[in-house]
């Protein structure tokens, strides 16, 4: 069933505003605002210590924010975790050590009002032959996957995943990502944080990039790739300062080494003519169409100058 049907028409699945965590002088997360429709599938993106995980422990009820607020179908996260419409996998979810695979998950089933079978959870967790498995006695990326089995067992509207595959190798991978198509095509909501560029732009329906606790960017994959499409001109321009190319119009940031020059441009054309215009001996200029890694290190470094 789609979650719109579970969870009411036209309540965001997350709804936050005006959100921030502030840990002393490190402001984890800066304001932010920001609505997830039922059904979405979001890629949370940012460079280490963006904030995260942080504003995915807000999400989840698990840190008190400083300011602002987060709805889960219009519940706080507290209530939305109680009432198993939220299911989480997060990198430190621990594990019992003298539990099986098979308990662990019934344990966790057995909380929830209207769990999904737990045979179901294994196996759509690809872990149906570890049930009698200890977790002394998992791998990494096996560990990882009874985590999703946990997160999946209260059948949950919406699921926030905190770098997922993480621990995984390429076929564990590859069957994690098969496995959430079959979630997510029943038209419920995810959420997941990572640091695999590739799996943002197969997955995600959205990509949302965080930078010193701020959201920089928020949009699809090609909505991203063409903000920042066209930004970053290379040339090589002898004898050229930091300076001069910093006075050109739209420019956002600017490297010179030697007589290469990288240039962070908010409109690429303007910069270009008055380039040209100002340094005829610039050659071998090229503005290159971005992939979704180029676009995250253009809008990270943006930022940086701003
Ligand atoms: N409990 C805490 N006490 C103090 N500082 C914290 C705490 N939790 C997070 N921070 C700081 O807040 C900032 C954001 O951290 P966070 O873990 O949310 O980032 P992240 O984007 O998830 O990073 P990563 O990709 O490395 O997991 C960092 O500077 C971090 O050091």
């Amino acid at each position: 069933m789609a979650s719109t049907e579970r969870a009411g028409n036209g309540t965001a699945a997350i709804h936050i505003s005006g959100l921030k965590k502030h840990y002393g002088a490190v402001r984890a997360v800066d304001g932010i605002d920001l609505s997830i429709a039922p059904g979405e599938v979001v890629a949370l993106l940012g460079p280490n210590g963006a904030g995260k995980s942080t504003a995915v422990d807000m999400i989840l009820g698990l840190t008190k924010p400083d300011e602002g607020e987060v709805t889960i179908f219009g519940k706080t996260p507290k209530e939305a975790v109680s009432h198993g419409t939220i299911g989480a996998m997060l990198q430190s979810g621990a594990l019992l050590d003298d539990a099986t695979v098979g308990e662990m998950v019934g344990m966790v089933a057995s909380l929830h009002r209207k769990p999904m079978p737990v045979k179901e959870a294994l196996r759509r967790a690809g872990i149906a032959d570890l049930v009698k498995r200890r977790s002394t006695r998992l791998s990494g990326g096996q560990k990882q996957r009874v985590r999703y089995a946990v997160a999946l067992v209260s059948d949950p509207d919406l699921l926030i995943l905190d770098e997922p595959t993480a621990a995984m190798d390429v076929g564990t991978r590859r069957e994690f990502w098969h496995s959430m198509q079959e979630f997510t095509a029943a038209g419920r909501t995810v959420v997941f944080a990572t640091h695999y560029l590739e799996e943002a732009e197969e997955f995600a329906d959205r990509v949302i990039f965080m930078k010193s606790g701020k959201i920089v960017a928020d949009g699809s994959v090609a909505e991203v790739q063409a903000l920042a499409a066209g930004r970053t001109l290379h040339a090589k321009i002898p004898g050229a300062t930091k300076a001069e190319i910093e006075a050109l119009p739209a420019v956002a940031d600017v490297d010179v080494r030697h007589d290469k020059v990288v240039i962070v441009s908010s409109s690429s054309d303007t910069t270009l003519r008055a380039l040209l215009a100002r340094f005829p001996n610039a050659r071998d200029i090229e503005i290159a169409g971005v992939s979704l890694d180029e676009a995250f290190i253009t809008l990270t470094s943006t930022i940086n100058k701003s």
